[in-house]
């Protein structure tokens, strides 16, 4: 299969693309550029969609809310940094945001200018053609740039890992069907939308998941992003576990508000084994 996903060679993107077995891997700059060429090229895409230390990825949010995608397949892939440089006097920092807050508490401490960049790879380009600097990345990546380690392993927290999804162009037209009866009896499918509520009241957000209590449904993440509209008003995410009557619920929900379906999904399995 042939996947887009943000470069240059090197990121983690590259590495999850790898791992699930793209056959062919074309790299772009920014996670936008993911998201454009996989509308323009019918292609599938790869791209980081949350962190457990650093949250959401923003871009792909925002990207999710304004392109006509559909998510096909979770990914999880353990993220190590390490700070490489060759001067013993850093003058300033390189790093992606994500990263950035991965490693926050390093950062602080060597309290110098961090300047934030597309990618981990992007990362290491700069600091190269910057001898005072030191980057963000990981050690396949310094490896790959020939740029020192100074320290190895600097997340914040050790168990440090990033969530992928693929995306193929076009809406969900599945509405409502997960994939594969089989991961949803596990309890691995997932479904994801965007509600966007058009009004903003008291007692809004508890209509918004009474439908997935009343069902007893478990919802895997919420988070809510500016709607982009007007100051103040938001749009939430949802994942869902497509356990029980989780249909129902998603067909009461869109009585109350207007919802995106972003699809629902499976979990790519190769990973859980080795890990
Ligand atoms: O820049 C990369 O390597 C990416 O693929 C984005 C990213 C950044 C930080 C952690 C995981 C993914």
């Amino acid at each position: 299969m042939k996947i887009v996903t943000l470069g240059p060679e090197g990121t983690f993107s590259h590495e999850m693309a790898t791992l699930i077995g793209a056959d062919e891997i074309v790299l772009v700059p920014t996670i936008g550029k993911v998201f454009a060429e996989v509308v323009k090229t019918g292609t599938t895409g790869l791209v980081p969609l949350e962190n457990s230390e650093a949250g959401g990825v923003t871009s792909t949010l925002d990207c999710l809310m304004q392109y006509p995608v559909t998510i096909t397949l979770e990914s999880y892939l353990p993220i190590h940094h390490c700070l490489a440089g060759t001067s013993e006097q850093i003058t300033r920092i390189y790093a992606h945001p994500q990263s950035h807050e991965q490693c926050s508490r390093i950062i602080e401490d060597l309290n110098v200018p961090v300047i934030h960049t597309e990618s981990n790879a992007a990362s290491a380009i700069a600091q190269k053609s910057d001898p005072g600097s030191a980057a963000i990345i990981s050690e396949r990546l310094a490896s790959r740039h020939q740029i020192p380690l100074i320290r190895s392993n600097i997340e914040n927290n050790a168990c440090n890992i990033t969530r992928f999804v693929q995306i193929s162009p076009g809406n969900s037209s599945q509405g409502l069907q997960a994939t594969g009866e089989k991961k949803m009896d596990q309890g691995l499918e997932k479904c994801s939308l965007i509600i966007d509520p058009d009004e903003n009241r008291a007692g809004l957000l508890y209509d918004l998941l009474t439908p997935f209590k009343r069902e007893g449904v478990n919802l895997t993440r919420i988070e809510s992003r500016p709607s982009k509209r007007s100051m103040g008003t938001y749009v939430f995410f949802l994942d869902i576990q497509c356990e029980g009557n989780w249909k129902t619920s998603v067909t009461e929900l869109q009585q109350i508000a207007p919802i995106k379906h972003l699809g629902c999904y499976g979990r790519w399995q190769k990973q859980m084994e080795n890990s």
